[in-house]
Protein backbone atom coordinates (compact mmCIF):
# COMPACT_ATOMS: atom_id res chain seq x y z
CA UNK A 1 0.00 0.00 0.00
CA UNK A 2 1.29 3.39 -0.96
CA UNK A 3 1.85 6.14 1.58
CA UNK A 4 -0.73 8.80 1.59
CA UNK A 5 0.94 12.37 0.96
CA UNK A 6 -1.35 14.13 3.81
CA UNK A 7 -3.39 11.53 5.96
CA UNK A 8 -5.68 12.74 8.61
CA UNK A 9 -6.82 10.03 10.90
CA UNK A 10 -9.85 10.22 12.86
CA UNK A 11 -8.71 13.87 13.84
CA UNK A 12 -10.29 15.39 17.09
CA UNK A 13 -9.29 18.43 18.14
CA UNK A 14 -12.01 20.56 21.14
CA UNK A 15 -10.85 23.97 22.08
CA UNK A 16 -13.34 23.34 25.08
CA UNK A 17 -15.03 20.19 26.53
CA UNK A 18 -18.36 21.79 27.02
CA UNK A 19 -19.18 23.67 23.58
CA UNK A 20 -18.97 22.61 20.18
CA UNK A 21 -15.90 23.55 18.84
CA UNK A 22 -12.43 22.72 17.31
CA UNK A 23 -12.59 19.82 14.39
CA UNK A 24 -14.56 16.46 15.00
CA UNK A 25 -13.17 12.90 13.38
CA UNK A 26 -11.33 14.15 10.57
CA UNK A 27 -10.20 11.35 8.06
CA UNK A 28 -9.32 12.80 4.51
CA UNK A 29 -5.77 12.11 2.35
CA UNK A 30 -4.46 15.51 0.30
CA UNK A 31 -2.70 14.55 -2.87
CA UNK A 32 0.75 15.91 -3.50
CA UNK A 33 1.07 18.66 -5.95
CA UNK A 34 -2.77 19.68 -6.13
CA UNK A 35 -4.53 22.79 -5.09
CA UNK A 36 -6.97 21.72 -2.27
CA UNK A 37 -9.72 24.26 -0.63
CA UNK A 38 -11.37 24.18 2.54
CA UNK A 39 -14.94 25.70 2.23
CA UNK A 40 -17.46 25.58 5.03
CA UNK A 41 -19.54 28.42 6.71
CA UNK A 42 -17.99 30.22 9.66
CA UNK A 43 -16.39 28.30 12.32
CA UNK A 44 -17.00 25.18 10.72
CA UNK A 45 -13.27 24.49 11.77
CA UNK A 46 -11.59 25.41 8.54
CA UNK A 47 -8.38 27.43 10.11
CA UNK A 48 -8.34 24.85 13.18
CA UNK A 49 -7.58 21.98 9.92
CA UNK A 50 -4.85 23.95 9.12
CA UNK A 51 -3.43 25.15 12.09
CA UNK A 52 -3.54 21.09 13.19
CA UNK A 53 -1.84 20.13 9.43
CA UNK A 54 1.17 22.90 10.08
CA UNK A 55 1.55 21.49 13.37
CA UNK A 56 0.77 24.72 15.51
CA UNK A 57 -2.11 22.45 17.52
CA UNK A 58 -2.21 19.53 18.40
CA UNK A 59 -4.97 16.84 18.34
CA UNK A 60 -6.69 15.37 21.00
CA UNK A 61 -7.01 12.45 19.04
CA UNK A 62 -6.54 10.62 16.32
CA UNK A 63 -3.30 11.52 14.00
CA UNK A 64 -2.07 13.62 11.27
CA UNK A 65 0.76 12.47 8.74
CA UNK A 66 2.77 13.91 6.38
CA UNK A 67 5.30 11.71 3.30
CA UNK A 68 4.28 8.72 6.15
CA UNK A 69 5.45 10.82 9.63
CA UNK A 70 3.22 12.26 11.89
CA UNK A 71 3.27 15.96 12.45
CA UNK A 72 4.43 17.24 15.79
CA UNK A 73 2.16 19.47 18.06
CA UNK A 74 3.75 23.09 19.06
CA UNK A 75 5.22 21.28 22.35
CA UNK A 76 7.19 18.94 20.14
CA UNK A 77 9.25 21.40 18.52
CA UNK A 78 11.45 24.39 19.22
CA UNK A 79 9.84 26.24 16.22
CA UNK A 80 6.21 25.25 15.94
CA UNK A 81 5.09 24.50 12.48
CA UNK A 82 6.29 21.73 9.96
CA UNK A 83 9.90 22.37 8.44
CA UNK A 84 8.35 21.24 4.88
CA UNK A 85 5.66 23.63 5.08
CA UNK A 86 4.80 27.66 5.33
CA UNK A 87 1.57 29.07 6.12
CA UNK A 88 0.33 32.21 5.02
CA UNK A 89 -1.83 33.71 8.14
CA UNK A 90 -4.24 36.97 7.69
CA UNK A 91 -2.33 39.06 9.26
CA UNK A 92 0.96 38.18 6.66
CA UNK A 93 3.72 38.24 9.51
CA UNK A 94 5.97 41.00 7.84
CA UNK A 95 8.39 43.27 8.88
CA UNK A 96 6.47 46.21 8.62
CA UNK A 97 8.97 48.74 8.61
CA UNK A 98 11.46 46.57 6.50
CA UNK A 99 11.85 47.05 2.99
CA UNK A 100 9.73 44.36 0.68
CA UNK A 101 13.17 43.20 -0.88
CA UNK A 102 14.61 42.28 2.72
CA UNK A 103 11.21 40.86 3.96
CA UNK A 104 11.91 38.22 1.34
CA UNK A 105 15.24 37.89 1.24
CA UNK A 106 15.70 37.35 5.48
CA UNK A 107 14.05 33.67 4.33
CA UNK A 108 17.58 32.81 3.11
CA UNK A 109 20.75 32.04 5.19
CA UNK A 110 24.20 34.34 4.18
CA UNK A 111 25.72 31.80 3.09
CA UNK A 112 25.63 32.79 -0.58
CA UNK A 113 25.02 35.98 -1.48
CA UNK A 114 24.70 35.65 -5.10
CA UNK A 115 21.68 33.05 -4.95
CA UNK A 116 19.82 35.22 -2.48
CA UNK A 117 19.62 37.92 -4.35
CA UNK A 118 19.23 35.99 -7.50
CA UNK A 119 15.97 33.98 -5.67
CA UNK A 120 14.90 37.46 -4.33
CA UNK A 121 15.01 38.90 -7.68
CA UNK A 122 13.39 36.03 -9.30
CA UNK A 123 10.79 35.75 -6.75
CA UNK A 124 9.60 39.49 -6.82
CA UNK A 125 9.26 38.95 -10.73
CA UNK A 126 7.04 36.25 -10.13
CA UNK A 127 4.72 38.28 -8.41
CA UNK A 128 5.34 41.15 -10.20
CA UNK A 129 6.38 43.49 -7.51
CA UNK A 130 9.73 43.99 -8.94
CA UNK A 131 8.94 48.09 -8.78
CA UNK A 132 8.07 47.61 -4.78
CA UNK A 133 11.18 46.52 -3.75
CA UNK A 134 12.67 49.37 -1.97
CA UNK A 135 9.05 50.92 -0.52
CA UNK A 136 8.30 49.75 3.38
CA UNK A 137 5.54 47.03 3.90
CA UNK A 138 4.00 49.62 6.03
CA UNK A 139 3.70 51.11 2.93
CA UNK A 140 1.72 48.94 0.80
CA UNK A 141 -1.95 48.05 0.22
CA UNK A 142 -3.49 44.87 0.99
CA UNK A 143 -3.10 43.21 -1.99
CA UNK A 144 0.70 44.21 -2.66
CA UNK A 145 1.24 43.23 1.26
CA UNK A 146 -0.17 39.68 0.30
CA UNK A 147 2.33 38.97 -2.91
CA UNK A 148 4.83 39.78 -0.26
CA UNK A 149 3.81 37.47 2.04
CA UNK A 150 3.60 35.12 -0.58
CA UNK A 151 6.66 35.40 -1.71
CA UNK A 152 8.44 35.43 1.25
CA UNK A 153 6.61 31.97 1.52
CA UNK A 154 8.01 30.34 -1.12
CA UNK A 155 10.75 31.34 -1.45
CA UNK A 156 12.55 28.47 0.50
CA UNK A 157 10.48 26.41 -2.08
CA UNK A 158 8.69 24.56 0.25
CA UNK A 159 6.42 21.38 -0.60
CA UNK A 160 3.00 22.96 0.75
CA UNK A 161 1.77 26.39 1.24
CA UNK A 162 -0.95 26.92 3.74
CA UNK A 163 -3.12 30.10 3.23
CA UNK A 164 -5.69 31.41 5.55
CA UNK A 165 -8.36 33.19 3.41
CA UNK A 166 -6.08 34.26 1.22
CA UNK A 167 -9.07 36.46 -1.18
CA UNK A 168 -10.41 38.20 2.10
CA UNK A 169 -8.32 41.51 1.43
CA UNK A 170 -8.07 41.71 -2.34
CA UNK A 171 -10.37 43.57 -4.82
CA UNK A 172 -11.75 41.25 -7.78
CA UNK A 173 -8.97 42.48 -10.49
CA UNK A 174 -6.51 41.30 -8.03
CA UNK A 175 -7.99 38.29 -6.97
CA UNK A 176 -8.14 37.04 -10.87
CA UNK A 177 -4.23 37.96 -10.18
CA UNK A 178 -3.80 36.05 -7.14
CA UNK A 179 -5.70 33.38 -8.69
CA UNK A 180 -3.14 32.88 -11.41
CA UNK A 181 -0.39 33.28 -9.22
CA UNK A 182 -1.28 30.46 -7.79
CA UNK A 183 -2.19 28.17 -10.49
CA UNK A 184 1.65 29.36 -11.70
CA UNK A 185 3.36 28.33 -8.22
CA UNK A 186 1.42 25.09 -8.51
CA UNK A 187 2.06 24.01 -12.07
CA UNK A 188 5.18 25.65 -12.43
CA UNK A 189 6.99 24.75 -8.62
CA UNK A 190 4.83 21.30 -7.59
CA UNK A 191 4.12 23.46 -4.49
CA UNK A 192 0.95 21.70 -2.79
CA UNK A 193 -1.56 24.23 -1.92
CA UNK A 194 -4.03 24.40 0.59
CA UNK A 195 -6.30 27.14 1.17
CA UNK A 196 -9.37 28.00 3.02
CA UNK A 197 -11.47 30.22 2.07
CA UNK A 198 -15.37 31.24 3.75
CA UNK A 199 -16.41 32.29 0.26
CA UNK A 200 -16.48 28.66 -1.71
CA UNK A 201 -16.68 30.61 -5.13
CA UNK A 202 -12.82 31.60 -4.81
CA UNK A 203 -12.64 27.92 -4.18
CA UNK A 204 -14.66 26.52 -7.16
CA UNK A 205 -12.99 28.41 -9.15
CA UNK A 206 -9.18 27.49 -8.32
CA UNK A 207 -8.66 23.92 -6.07
CA UNK A 208 -8.34 20.86 -8.00
CA UNK A 209 -10.20 19.42 -4.85
CA UNK A 210 -12.46 21.13 -2.53
CA UNK A 211 -13.23 19.85 1.38
CA UNK A 212 -16.64 20.93 3.03
CA UNK A 213 -16.71 21.69 6.89
CA UNK A 214 -19.69 22.17 8.77
CA UNK A 215 -19.61 22.42 12.39
CA UNK A 216 -16.28 20.85 12.77
CA UNK A 217 -17.18 17.87 10.49
CA UNK A 218 -16.02 17.01 7.09
CA UNK A 219 -18.98 16.69 5.15
CA UNK A 220 -17.82 15.61 1.93
CA UNK A 221 -14.61 16.15 -0.60
CA UNK A 222 -14.04 16.01 -4.17
CA UNK A 223 -13.68 17.83 -7.62
CA UNK A 224 -15.30 21.17 -7.37
CA UNK A 225 -17.40 20.36 -10.64
CA UNK A 226 -18.25 16.87 -9.02
CA UNK A 227 -19.44 18.69 -5.74
CA UNK A 228 -21.08 21.18 -7.51
CA UNK A 229 -23.26 19.17 -9.54
CA UNK A 230 -24.19 16.01 -7.47
CA UNK A 231 -23.66 16.99 -3.34
CA UNK A 232 -24.02 14.17 -1.40
CA UNK A 233 -25.46 17.12 1.08
CA UNK A 234 -27.56 19.92 0.72
CA UNK A 235 -25.61 22.18 2.92
CA UNK A 236 -22.81 21.83 -0.15
CA UNK A 237 -25.41 22.67 -2.59
CA UNK A 238 -26.67 25.61 -0.71
CA UNK A 239 -22.92 26.55 0.47
CA UNK A 240 -21.46 26.35 -3.23
CA UNK A 241 -24.58 27.75 -5.17
CA UNK A 242 -27.04 29.52 -3.89
CA UNK A 243 -29.49 27.50 -4.56
CA UNK A 244 -33.82 27.64 -4.39
CA UNK A 245 -34.21 25.27 -1.75
CA UNK A 246 -38.07 23.31 -1.86
CA UNK A 247 -39.76 21.32 0.42
CA UNK A 248 -41.55 18.39 -1.11
CA UNK A 249 -44.77 20.06 -0.74
CA UNK A 250 -43.91 23.10 -2.27
CA UNK A 251 -41.86 21.57 -4.87
CA UNK A 252 -45.29 19.61 -5.41
CA UNK A 253 -47.35 22.73 -6.29
CA UNK A 254 -45.14 23.87 -8.92
CA UNK A 255 -45.25 20.39 -10.59
CA UNK A 256 -42.07 18.71 -9.45
CA UNK A 257 -42.30 15.31 -7.70
CA UNK A 258 -39.39 14.28 -5.71
CA UNK A 259 -38.15 11.50 -4.12
CA UNK A 260 -37.15 13.53 -0.28
CA UNK A 261 -38.36 15.69 2.05
CA UNK A 262 -36.45 18.72 0.36
CA UNK A 263 -35.12 19.37 -3.08
CA UNK A 264 -32.55 22.18 -4.38
CA UNK A 265 -32.69 23.88 -7.91
CA UNK A 266 -29.65 26.47 -8.89
CA UNK A 267 -31.13 29.03 -10.31
CA UNK A 268 -29.38 28.36 -13.86
CA UNK A 269 -31.52 25.11 -13.72
CA UNK A 270 -34.36 26.76 -14.42
CA UNK A 271 -35.38 28.18 -17.72
CA UNK A 272 -37.96 30.57 -18.75
CA UNK A 273 -39.94 29.22 -21.98
CA UNK A 274 -42.73 30.15 -24.11
CA UNK A 275 -45.08 27.21 -23.14
CA UNK A 276 -48.72 28.36 -22.58
CA UNK A 277 -49.16 24.82 -20.70
CA UNK A 278 -46.96 25.70 -17.67
CA UNK A 279 -47.88 27.75 -14.57
CA UNK A 280 -48.06 31.57 -14.51
CA UNK A 281 -45.20 33.02 -12.47
CA UNK A 282 -44.58 36.59 -11.22
CA UNK A 283 -41.94 38.50 -11.66
CA UNK A 284 -41.01 40.57 -8.59
CA UNK A 285 -37.76 41.24 -8.60
CA UNK A 286 -34.62 41.80 -11.31
CA UNK A 287 -31.19 41.73 -9.67
CA UNK A 288 -28.74 42.89 -12.55
CA UNK A 289 -25.45 40.89 -12.53
CA UNK A 290 -23.48 42.23 -15.38
CA UNK A 291 -23.65 39.85 -18.41
CA UNK A 292 -27.16 37.93 -16.82
CA UNK A 293 -29.23 38.89 -13.95
CA UNK A 294 -31.66 37.28 -11.32
CA UNK A 295 -35.00 37.13 -11.41
CA UNK A 296 -37.19 36.48 -8.41
CA UNK A 297 -40.16 34.68 -9.41
CA UNK A 298 -43.24 33.82 -7.45
CA UNK A 299 -46.29 31.21 -8.12
CA UNK A 300 -49.28 31.57 -5.41
CA UNK A 301 -46.26 30.88 -2.36
CA UNK A 302 -43.66 29.35 -3.83
CA UNK A 303 -40.36 31.98 -4.59
CA UNK A 304 -37.81 31.00 -6.74
CA UNK A 305 -34.38 32.39 -8.11
CA UNK A 306 -34.13 32.27 -11.85
CA UNK A 307 -30.83 32.98 -14.10
CA UNK A 308 -31.47 34.68 -17.21
CA UNK A 309 -28.57 35.44 -19.83
CA UNK A 310 -30.78 38.22 -21.61
CA UNK A 311 -30.66 41.32 -19.30
CA UNK A 312 -33.79 43.47 -19.54
CA UNK A 313 -35.97 41.23 -21.09
CA UNK A 314 -38.60 41.16 -18.18
CA UNK A 315 -40.10 43.58 -16.30
CA UNK A 316 -41.27 43.41 -12.00
CA UNK A 317 -44.64 41.79 -12.20
CA UNK A 318 -44.56 40.75 -15.96
CA UNK A 319 -46.04 37.11 -16.32
CA UNK A 320 -43.49 34.09 -16.99
CA UNK A 321 -43.38 30.71 -17.87
CA UNK A 322 -41.07 28.46 -15.97
CA UNK A 323 -39.60 25.04 -17.06
CA UNK A 324 -37.12 23.31 -14.55
CA UNK A 325 -34.70 20.93 -16.18
CA UNK A 326 -33.26 19.25 -13.05
CA UNK A 327 -33.50 19.08 -8.92
CA UNK A 328 -31.26 17.23 -6.88
CA UNK A 329 -33.48 15.30 -3.85
CA UNK A 330 -32.35 15.47 -0.39
CA UNK A 331 -33.77 13.30 3.07
N1 LIG B 1 -8.50 29.19 20.38
C1 LIG B 1 -9.78 28.85 20.44
N2 LIG B 1 -10.40 28.70 21.65
C2 LIG B 1 -11.69 28.33 21.74
N3 LIG B 1 -12.48 28.07 20.68
C3 LIG B 1 -11.92 28.20 19.46
C4 LIG B 1 -10.55 28.60 19.28
N4 LIG B 1 -10.29 28.64 17.95
C5 LIG B 1 -11.44 28.29 17.32
N5 LIG B 1 -12.40 28.02 18.23
C6 LIG B 1 -13.79 27.59 17.93
O1 LIG B 1 -13.73 26.41 17.12
C7 LIG B 1 -14.68 26.48 16.06
C8 LIG B 1 -13.96 26.38 14.74
O2 LIG B 1 -13.16 27.54 14.57
P1 LIG B 1 -12.26 27.79 13.28
O3 LIG B 1 -11.57 29.09 13.46
O4 LIG B 1 -11.43 26.59 13.02
O5 LIG B 1 -13.40 27.89 12.17
P2 LIG B 1 -13.38 28.58 10.74
O6 LIG B 1 -14.19 27.69 9.87
O7 LIG B 1 -11.97 28.84 10.33
O8 LIG B 1 -14.16 29.92 11.01
P3 LIG B 1 -14.06 31.36 10.27
O9 LIG B 1 -14.44 31.13 8.83
O10 LIG B 1 -15.07 32.16 11.00
O11 LIG B 1 -12.65 31.83 10.44
C9 LIG B 1 -15.44 27.77 16.25
O12 LIG B 1 -16.63 27.48 16.95
C10 LIG B 1 -14.51 28.62 17.09
O13 LIG B 1 -15.23 29.52 17.92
Amino acid sequence: MSTKYIGFNEVTKQYSPEINSGVKSISVSIEKGKITAIVGESGSGKSTFLKLLFGLQIPDSGEIQFNGERIKGPSEKLIPGHDSMRMVTQDFDLNLYAKVYDNIAALLPNTDLKFKNDRTMEMLDFFRITHLAGKRAADLSGGERQRVAIARAIITQPEVLLLDEPFSQVDTILKNHLRADLRRISHELGTTIILVSHDPVDGLSLADELIVMRLGELIEKGKPEDLYQNPAALYTARLLGNCNVLTAAEASKIGIKISGSQTAIYPEWIKVTKSWLDKIYTVRDIFFLGNSEELLVKYQDVTLRVLNHHPGTYKINDSIHLAVNRHLDFD
